[in-house]
């Protein structure tokens, strides 16, 4: 082969796959125009009752605001397969079905609506909940939509875990991590909706998942060189054809590693994925498992809106936290700050008998939920469970160190912009300037920059300098999101647990969302979804508490 030949050959043949891959994508998206299979599936047993609890047309809106209305036609299959039965649904009023996008959207509205439309319990269940983050809010708001009596206990002042923020005596907000929404948050954006405080994406309609995301990689001259782009391209299309089973199969390898074996020079781990690692969990691609990179990429890829990024117009437990308490209060719920759960104090069955709170009041339920971070909920676990495989497991997950610093200004920086900003610098992971990108924190004259410190395992105990700035507050968060190292997501638990009544709520539990605010928000709903399917055990239960209560 000459010269002139092998170039054509290097340089078309990628592309041509690159196209194919495109006009599959595309073709597959025709093909199921109008027919969406709702990823639903039940458990094997209960199919007709979850058959027949399936609304008979439910609505939702979509990133775009579009309405969706789904008509519950018919299932797939008359009997169940091993693993369930998948429902099939029409979608119809719908201006142009983008399918990824609407199916993760269309579940999220489906678990939501579920709650709403399940038939009231007679006896509503008192479900005692621990932690008021992302995750306890959502179980908390779904099991009061459902009709029960949530009692939702904070051990800190604060509500919001982490996203939990102070304000100083100069009226300024500090917060505990800069938070960004992704255009791939369904459920939180779903549940923005429901507290009607929907806040629409004004995306612009450019080009369709995934061409959108392969343009965007191949328009980027600064940071990539044409052989290397398609290098990357390449070795990202198994991860776009092979779905969430190839996904998650990748667990095992670290971003670095996985990059190698696919041929992806190290520049481009270099030059993309560090601030990719560290933005994601606060970990370089050396550490972090591919798992979670192909997550993101797949959400971001798959779904048109995936990748735009949203701030919330205020400080985060009044505008997104407080909203949620209000709603599970009008629904006869009860929330409680500065009660910290100190000990599960279990029954002789090993059971949970109550939680014991720090002040030493004792709380009774008939249902119990665990949704603090990872780390403290190994610290609460009583001995007797500690070598429950499902418990022992929970091991290998542990809280990553991230440190948030903001920094006032005397005038405005020139050279921030209204947008969240990726660093791939030793220390610095993402920052933004808020005087600009935050409604409530904006200041004409001032900067105020959030910028989040990652890896920050060798700083967590250092003194902060002194230097010369108006004013600095930093926020240390020993223990965050679990860190996902290689091997971690079979530790992942589900929600509920092999211990009857007992369930655990979180960003780093079983769900299909990374350690997020959507992650924990989906947790807190599938949480609920598990207490609300086994309400008939868990009425049963408290009768034959009550009956030998009264046999004593
Ligand atoms: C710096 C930083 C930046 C981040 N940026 C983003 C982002 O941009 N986008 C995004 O989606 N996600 C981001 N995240 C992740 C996101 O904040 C979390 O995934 C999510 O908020 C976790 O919610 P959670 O409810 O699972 O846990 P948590 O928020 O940790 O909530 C647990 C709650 O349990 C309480 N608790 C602890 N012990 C007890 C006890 N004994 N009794 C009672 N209550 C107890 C805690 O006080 C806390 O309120 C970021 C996180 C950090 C730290």
């Amino acid at each position: 082969m000459d010269a002139k030949n092998f170039l054509h050959f290097r340089l078309l043949s990628p592309l041509h796959y690159l196209l194919l891959v495109v006009i599959f994508l595309s073709v597959r998206g025709e093909l199921n125009r109008g027919f969406l299979p709702l990823p639903l599936i039940f458990p094997k047993g209960n199919y007709r009752q979850s058959l027949n609890s399936v609304p008979k047309t439910f609505g939702c809106s979509d990133s775009m605001g579009h309405r969706l209305i789904i008509q519950n036609s018919h299932a797939v299959r008359k009997r169940p397969r091993k693993d369930g039965c998948p429902l099939q649904v029409v979608c119809i009023d719908y201006p142009r079905p983008e399918l990824e996008n609407t199916v993760n959207f269309l579940e999220a509205a489906y678990l939501s609506s579920s709650f709403r439309t399940s038939s009231r319990p007679v006896k509503p269940l008192n479900i005692v909940i621990a932690g008021a983050g992302l995750a306890g809010l959502s179980t908390a708001k779904y099991l009061a939509d459902a009709g029960h009596k949530p009692i939702l206990l904070e051990a800190r002042d604060v509500l919001g875990g982490k996203v939990a923020a102070w304000k100083d005596n100069d009226g300024d907000w500090y917060e505990t991590g800069l938070h960004i929404f992704f255009g791939a948050y369904p459920n939180v954006q779903n549940l923005f909706g429901e507290l009607g405080e929907f806040s629409r994406f004004d995306f612009p309609e450019v080009l369709p998942a995934p061409v959108n995301g392969i343009w965007a990689i191949l328009k980027n001259n600064e940071m990539l060189t044409w052989p290397e782009k398609l290098k990357f391209a390449i070795g990202l299309l198994p991860a776009m054809i092979g779905g969430q089973a190839y996904v998650e199969a990748q667990d095992g390898l670290s971003v670095k590693d996985w990059m190698r074996k696919q041929g992806i020079p190290d520049r481009v781990t270099n030059e993309v994925f560090i601030a990719m690692s560290k933005a994601l969990n606060f970990i370089n691609p050396d550490e972090l498992s591919m798992q979670c990179i192909l997550i993101a990429l797949n959400r971001f890829l798959q779904e048109k809106h995936g990748s735009k990024m949203a701030f919330l117009d205020g400080n985060p437990p009044e505008r997104l936290c407080m909203p949620i308490v209000d709603h599970i209060q009008s629904l006869g719920g009860q929330v409680q700050l500065n009660s910290r759960i100190q000990k599960i104090e279990l029954n002789k069955d090993g059971t949970v008998k109550n939680f014991l709170l720090n002040n030493g009041n004792v709380i009774e339920g008939d249902a119990y939920v665990i949704a603090t971070p990872v780390d403290i909920l190994k610290l609460l676990l009583p001995e007797d469970w500690k070598e429950i495989s499902y418990f022992r497991k929970l091991e290998k997950l542990v809280g990553v160190p991230v440190i948030n610093v903001h920094i006032w200004f005397d005038r405005k920086l020139k050279n921030t912009y209204d947008h969240l900003l990726f660093s791939r610098s030793p220390l610095l992971s993402v920052y933004a300037d808020m005087s600009v990108t935050c409604k409530e924190y904006y200041n004409p004259n001032q900067s105020m920059l959030e910028l989040v410190f990652a890896p920050a395992e060798e700083w967590i105990s250092c003194n902060q300098s002194k230097a010369k700035i108006v004013k600095y507050h930093v926020v240390k968060t020993p223990r965050s999101v679990y860190k996902t190292i290689p091997g971690s997501d079979p530790c992942r638990p589900l929600q509920r647990s092999p211990i009857e009544g007992f369930y655990l709520a979180g960003d780093y539990t079983k769900q299909k969302y990374l350690a997020s605010m959507e992650g924990a928000v989906l947790s807190g709903k599938l949480c609920a979804q598990a207490i609300v399917q086994d309400y008939e055990l868990l009425v049963a239960r408290g009768q034959k508490k009550v009956a030998e209560a009264s046999f004593v």
